[in-house]
């Protein structure tokens, strides 16, 4: 990944413990120290009783282009690189702010399917443009014929209905009932992994609990069910609004606590807004020497096509 190989002096690497709705972080600024990491040294990181432990790493690079101020590149506690994270975006915001890599308020950040718009608002939380959801199953992707609101799914023998959202990232979302007794240990990983789903995917749960308000629970792809997925409360949003059950703007009650999230309809772009938070500042030797063979990284998860949002 980034970086000549070399880290911070005698190898130690900074970073901030960061989280959004207790969806957590390892937040690492790569502008002005050396870092060079192999997919397994950050499983290892994310290890929460050997590492630091988080459920993604973000990392903070230069701009590959004039019209941006931050590369956004974001890490899932096994080591996949993916093109979004909602999460990570505010945080993203309020850490180069903190470690003032910037004094602007609105962000501009490049990540591995588009540009997002950061913006610290005045109440101290983060509104994200989180761009205009892909629905086409190839966007996701999804093993389908044609795009539908939902498709008919087989998990573990039994027949689902599922909506699929890109928001960069893919996700596949369920209506339930109640989300404290939605099969999320024992569908997540099935739904994760389904073939169907060639890239993998979030997989969300979604109790409507009134037009303007639904709960979540979500088992994210790479990591397992977190506390908050911002990325996963857009697709949820996006999903619930084109079965009719949706007002535009809608309040997400996660595990951790609630985002808004508005979408006025096809064409237009998801907004998000929430809270960021820092826990502590640190530093860590990764384990093992990043300089042994290059990988990837782990490559981009899917596709989408490269677009702004601007
Ligand atoms: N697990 C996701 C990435 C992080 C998404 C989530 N933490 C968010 O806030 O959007 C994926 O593999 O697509």
């Amino acid at each position: 990944m980034s970086g000549d190989g070399r880290r911070g002096r005698g190898g130690w690497l900074r970073f901030t413990k960061m989280h959004g709705l207790g969806n957590d972080f390892m937040v690492v600024d790569a502008i002005t120290q050396p870092v060079q990491l192999e997919a397994s040294q950050i499983r290892s990181m994310a290890d929460r009783h050997l590492g630091v432990g988080f459920d993604q790493l973000l990392m903070v690079e230069p701009p590959e282009r004039p019209d941006v101020d931050f590369r956004y590149r974001i890490f899932n506690a096994d080591g996949s690189e993916v093109q979004q994270c909602g999460n990570g975006a505010r945080c993203f915001a309020r850490f180069v702010r903190d470690q003032q890599l910037t004094r602007q308020h609105r962000i501009r950040v490049q990540t591995a399917t588009g540009i997002m718009t950061l913006e610290v608002t005045k109440k101290g939380l983060v509104r994200v443009d989180m761009g205009v959801p892909e629905l086409a199953p190839a966007a996701i992707p999804f093993a389908a014929d044609e795009q539908a609101v939902t498709y008919p799914i087989t998990v573990d023998g039994q027949e689902l209905s599922i909506a699929t959202v890109s928001m960069g990232n893919p996700h596949g979302v369920l209506v339930v009932d109640d989300v404290d007794t939605a099969p999320v240990e024992s569908l997540g990983p099935l739904i994760e992994a389904h073939p169907r789903f060639p890239a993998r995917a979030n997989a969300g749960f979604m109790q409507v609990v009134a037009p303007d308000r639904i709960r979540l629970r979500v088992f994210e792809r790479g990591v397992g069910e977190t506390r908050a997925c911002g990325s996963g409360a857009c697709a949820a949003v996006v999903a619930g609004r084109l079965r009719g059950l949706l007002s535009e703007r809608v309040t997400v009650e996660l595990l951790g606590g609630p985002l808004t999230i508005s979408w006025p309809g096809d064409g237009a772009a998801v907004t998000m807004e929430g809270p960021a938070t820092r826990v502590f500042e640190g530093r860590i030797k990764p384990p093992g020497d990043g300089r042994r063979s290059r990988q990837g990284g782990g490559r981009p998860q899917n596709n989408r096509k490269k677009k702004g949002n601007a």
